[in-house]
């Protein structure tokens, strides 16, 4: 298999413009708007029915939208069937045809297209040798494991050169150990080869480790399309910073505002979080507002209090209320102004034990804040 050489990397390989589906009552999806450009792995994010699946059919063209348009490669697709939109596609459940051999379920789309019987040898061994699965051309689908089903799958949908590869959670029914190492594996070959890919996945480790950028969905609406990085140290909305990774929130009202920082009021402590990070289209925050403050646990600092009452500049009392060993961390929960408060570190001091008083500190620029 060929890798694509692409002239441009900016073009778009998809395009779905105002896309809107409901089923009864049910809208399931509320105006989307989506790019996805030449060679990138685009994930689709998101908790169980927020709209993925049906975004990835409206592309694959296995369902139509009440409105909005999808185009592949700048030609509007919205009413051109699935089998000529030049797709390869992947699901969950392993759709391998159980009565052909690995070779036959690869040679099925080949044969469709016509090619011819030496060329599909050399693509179909190709295709085998990507996902490590030479050698296995003469098994049936019960004859392989689950993590080599997909492998098969996988080696089906790409020996076929698609235009696109869609992948509908294609790890979920695999082992934790497989579904890490099968990870590696897809980004891998889709760097290799650089098909336009868009992945579906709950699983928000998965998208961050394997995406170029991801788009977080919540009911039916986009709330983010950005990198991994982006989407997890620079959340947009409250959702996001909530559905990726552990976050602490405490409620406080604004004291003071400027273009540069905001003066929070938590209980009787006061905090700053940095103007640009404002979670939110709220608009700018005057003193009195009531807001939220977020923060992850491992942005957070905790040092020894020792006796001392009055906390460093910017560090706040608090008092440990569990100790957790993670093995390469500790997870500490800390009672901080009546909240508990979780704390993720790697400079454990041997003196803490339930009930120790501590000093917890965060720097404005690691602070998200959104009104209440
Ligand atoms: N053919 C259909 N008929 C009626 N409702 C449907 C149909 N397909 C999907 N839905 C509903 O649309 C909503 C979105 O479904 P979709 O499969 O897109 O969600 P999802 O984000 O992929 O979820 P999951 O992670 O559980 O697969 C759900 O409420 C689902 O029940």
């Amino acid at each position: 298999m060929e890798p694509i050489h692409r002239s441009e990397t900016t073009k778009n390989d998809v395009e779905i413009k105002g896309a809107f589906k409901q089923f009864g009552t049910n809208v399931v999806l509320n105006g989307i708007d989506l790019e996805v450009k030449q060679g990138e792995l685009l994930t689709l994010l998101g908790p169980s029915g927020c709209g993925k699946s049906t975004t990835l059919n409206l592309i694959a063209g296995f369902l139509d939208a009440d409105r909005g348009e999808v185009h592949i490669k700048g030609n509007n697709v919205t009413k051109v069937p699935p089998y000529k939109r030049d797709l390869g596609m992947v699901f969950q459940t392993y759709s391998l045809f159980p009565h052909m051999t690995v070779y036959e379920n690869l040679s099925f789309g080949l044969k469709l297209r016509k090619v011819g019987k030496s060329e599909q040898k050399k693509k179909i061994s190709k295709a085998l040798e990507l996902v490590k699965m030479s050698g296995l051309e003469n098994r049936y689908p019960r004859e392989l494991s689950g993590g080599q089903r997909q492998r098969v799958a996988i080696s089906r949908a790409l020996v076929v050169e698609p235009e696109l590869l869609l992948l509908d959670e294609p790890l979920s029914n695999l082992d934790a150990k497989l579904r890490h190492e099968l990870r590696t594996e897809i980004k891998r070959l889709q760097k290799e080869i650089g098909v336009t890919t868009i992945f579906v996945t709950h699983d928000q480790e998965e998208a961050l480790s394997m995406s170029d950028r991801v788009v977080v969905m919540n009911a039916g609406k986009i709330e983010q399309i950005s990198t991994p990085t982006d989407i997890y140290n620079h959340p947009k909305t409250e959702f996001v910073f909530q559905f990726i990774g552990k976050s602490n929130c405490f409620e406080g009202n604004v004291t003071a505002s400027d273009n540069r920082k905001i003066t929070v009021l938590i209980g009787s402590d006061i905090t700053h979080v940095d103007a640009d990070n404002i979670m939110g289209d709220d608009g700018s925050l005057i003193p009195g507002d009531a807001v939220k403050i977020y923060i992850r646990p491992e942005k957070l600092e905790i040092i020894s209090a020792n006796g001392t009452d009055s906390p460093p500049p910017d560090f706040h009392l608090a008092r440990i209320t569990q100790i957790n060993y993670l093995g390469t961390s500790w997870e500490i929960n800390v009672l901080l102004q009546g909240k508990s408060i979780q704390v993720l570190t790697s400079a454990f001091d041997s003196s803490w034990h339930i009930g120790s008083e501590v000093f917890i500190g965060w720097s404005p620029s690691e602070v998200m804040l959104v009104k209440k």
